[in-house]
């Protein structure tokens, strides 16, 4: 079995910061979460491993399942981020196959190409830099939620995929239950937030708690996957309603 090691990073960062440097809800631009997202980079990793008490691979790996990639394929994951899903996507397609990764925030690329081979592209998931019917497969994980135009970004994606192949997205489930609602809202202000502000990063980690709330449920996301053209459309709540996954088909 598996044994979970998480390397405590140090706490760096500074504690105090300058109020301009606080993060403001609504974060109303896209330059303003390309910060935020830079600058949580160097620990981003570390966290997610940290306070999903490493979780978030398991539901990564769920993710990238449900796209069906397979040997040869040429993939895409779209806000890669540190990298986590394009590594799991190269597992599946193998050797013969082709990894593309796109996101918007340079340190968060720099960690990824410090860590693996991919092909690393800096771009905006509303304008994606690739031809119609491109891709066999896409991801998209923790990623549309951050999206400012959430229906142009699942456009595109529906254009550079090819026609009968999946997108996955995974994400914090916005759940339509109380209890679960609770839940994940106390781990947030009880847990979450109180580590992050170790790092500094407090208002950061509060814009988390704040998009999930502005998020959609997965209905709604459902909804907006036909509106933007996807065939068919299926969301599944993981880990008793606390995250989901969509998938599309093309
Ligand atoms: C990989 C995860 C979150 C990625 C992520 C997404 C965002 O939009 C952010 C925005 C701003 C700052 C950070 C992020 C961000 O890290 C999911 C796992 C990591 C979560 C931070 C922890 C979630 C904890 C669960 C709500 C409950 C876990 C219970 C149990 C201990 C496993
Ligand atoms: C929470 S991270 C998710 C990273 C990775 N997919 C994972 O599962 O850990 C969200 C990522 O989306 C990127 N992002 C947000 N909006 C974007 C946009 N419009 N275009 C490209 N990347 C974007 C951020 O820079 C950040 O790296």
């Amino acid at each position: 079995m598996a044994v979970l090691q998480f390397t405590l990073p140090s706490i760096t960062g500074p504690r105090h910061r300058p109020e301009s440097r606080l993060v403001r809800w609504p974060v109303q631009c896209s330059t303003e979460r390309q910060a935020l997202f830079n600058r949580i980079a160097p620990v981003y990793d570390n966290l997610n491993d940290l306070l999903s008490l490493g979780g978030h691979r398991v539901w990564k790996r769920m993710c990238v399942s449900w796209t069906g990639a397979k040997e040869g394929d040429t993939v895409l994951d779209v806000c890669c981020g540190s990298g986590d899903l394009a590594f799991l996507l190269s597992e599946k397609v193998g050797i013969n196959g082709k990894v593309i990764a796109l996101d918007f925030s340079k340190e968060q690329l720099q960690v990824a190409a410090s860590r693996q081979r991919e092909r690393w592209v800096e771009g905006d998931a509303i304008d994606l830099p690739f031809s119609v019917s491109s891709f066999d497969a896409a991801t998209i994980g923790y990623g549309l939620r951050n999206v400012l135009n959430r229906k142009k970004a699942l456009e595109e994606m529906h254009r550079v995929l090819k026609p009968g192949s999946k997108l996955s997205i995974l994400d914090f489930n916005k759940s339509s239950q109380p209890i679960t609602s609770s839940i994940q809202d106390l781990m947030i202000d009880n847990v979450v937030v109180p580590v992050a502000s170790g790092y500094g990063l407090a208002s950061e980690y509060q814009y988390l708690k704040n998009s999930i709330k502005e998020y959609l449920t997965g209905k709604e996301l459902e909804k907006l996957a036909l509106e933007a053209g996807f065939s068919e459309a299926e969301h599944y709540e993981m880990f008793a309603g606390l995250m989901g996954n969509l998938v599309a088909k093309r």
